[in-house]
């Protein structure tokens, strides 16, 4: 046939609930924010392996806390709007003086939530609207060692079963209702177990972030059948961690030969006998690890809920954050 160049249609886009932005397009949503961080600061919240620098702090983190600040402020009003009717009701509840602002951090093992969460804590703080932010790590609430071990669940540590998840959504829940004070169990890395007698407590922040694997899982119902209220349902705006799966196994391959060379070392870790055997024998346990926990968890139950978040933060291979998509409204 003749050589008519047939004119290519425009590929329409697929509506989604998400506008979809670019590094650079975010980037230039930061307006005038300051950057109250210094290189070393900065430094003091990296996780260990993660990506995170003043230009990482200024393109990605600097415009969501400034979105995180108007999320604040439009709830304040929306307050307001719930005591002007409350006080028209005459229902004699009086006026609400405000709960704190709760903000979700998910993903996997590895992708560097806890980063991103202690940034957006040290970010938050510098508003003088919400100067008090508290963040809690959900492994808190990972049942001790003692009792997975009875139930069956060494090996599925971090899979939604291997919490007490009342216990997480009831301290979310006293937060949200604006008690004085509510008190969390504390995990630790080293020991691989919940510390004995430590606690944790939470006083009526202006802010709570909680960072965790399952923190957007919805409510399991209950053995009556009825659906529960969740930990996701306390949440005024979530943020999921995302990258690609082969980037997060390398990521935390790599994590554990580093904390081999440094952590693993102290006489209380866990997984001292890693260093007392080849690096090629240390590395072919943790692609175990991933392979039969972190891996399965990831598919089956955290990356399922990236699609509840209100803002996907999607790493490149490098950790840094190359695209974004923040839920319409
Ligand atoms: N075995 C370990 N020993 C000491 N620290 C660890 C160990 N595993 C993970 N960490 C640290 O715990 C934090 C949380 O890790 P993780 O749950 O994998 O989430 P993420 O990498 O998404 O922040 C990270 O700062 C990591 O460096
Ligand atoms: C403690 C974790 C379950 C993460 O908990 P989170 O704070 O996300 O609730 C995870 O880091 C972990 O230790 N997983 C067990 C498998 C492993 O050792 O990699």
């Amino acid at each position: 046939m003749g050589g008519v160049p047939v004119p290519t249609e425009p590929r329409r886009r697929e509506a989604t609930p998400y506008v979809d932005l670019t590094r650079a397009e975010w980037s230039a949503l930061r307006e005038r924010t300051p950057l109250p961080l210094t290189a070393g600061e900065v430094e003091g919240l990296r996780g260990l392996g993660d990506q995170m620098d003043l230009d990482e702090v200024r393109d990605v983190y600097l415009p969501l806390s400034r979105l995180l600040n108007l999320y604040v402020g439009a709830t304040t009003g929306l307050r307001g709007a719930l005591n002007t009717f409350l006080g028209d009701a005459g229902g004699g509840h009086g006026a609400q003086s405000g709960t704190p602002f709760v903000i979700g951090v998910a993903g996997s093992v590895a992708v560097g939530k806890s980063t991103t969460a202690r940034v957006l804590k040290a970010l938050l703080a510098r508003w003088p609207e919400h100067p008090r932010v508290e963040l809690v790590t959900t492994d808190g609430f990972l049942y001790p060692n003692a009792e997975l071990a009875r139930r069956g669940l060494m090996a599925r540590k971090g899979f939604p079963e291997s919490y007490d998840r009342r216990a997480l959504t009831r301290f979310v829940a006293d937060v949200k209702a604006g008690k004085d004070e509510v008190g969390a169990p504390v995990y630790s890395h080293l020991i691989y177990d919940i510390v004995p007698g430590e606690r944790l407590v939470v006083r009526r922040p202006d802010i709570l972030i909680v960072e965790g694997l399952n923190v957007l899982q919805p409510a399991l119902p209950g053995t009556d059948g009825r659906t529960r209220v969740g930990l996701a349902d306390y949440f005024d705006f979530s943020v999921y961690v995302d990258a690609r799966g082969e980037d997060i196994q390398r990521w935390y391959l790599n994590r554990f030969r580093m904390l081999r060379e440094t952590a693993f070392h102290n006489p209380d870790s866990y997984f001292r006998k890693y260093t007392q055997v080849s690096e090629d024998e240390a590395l072919d346990y943790a692609r175990t690890l991933w392979r039969t926990i972190n891996q399965p968890n990831l598919e089956e139950n955290v990356a399922p809920t990236r699609g509840r978040a209100t803002l996907v933060l999607r790493k490149g291979a490098d950790h840094t954050v190359q695209k974004l998509s923040l839920r319409k409204l």
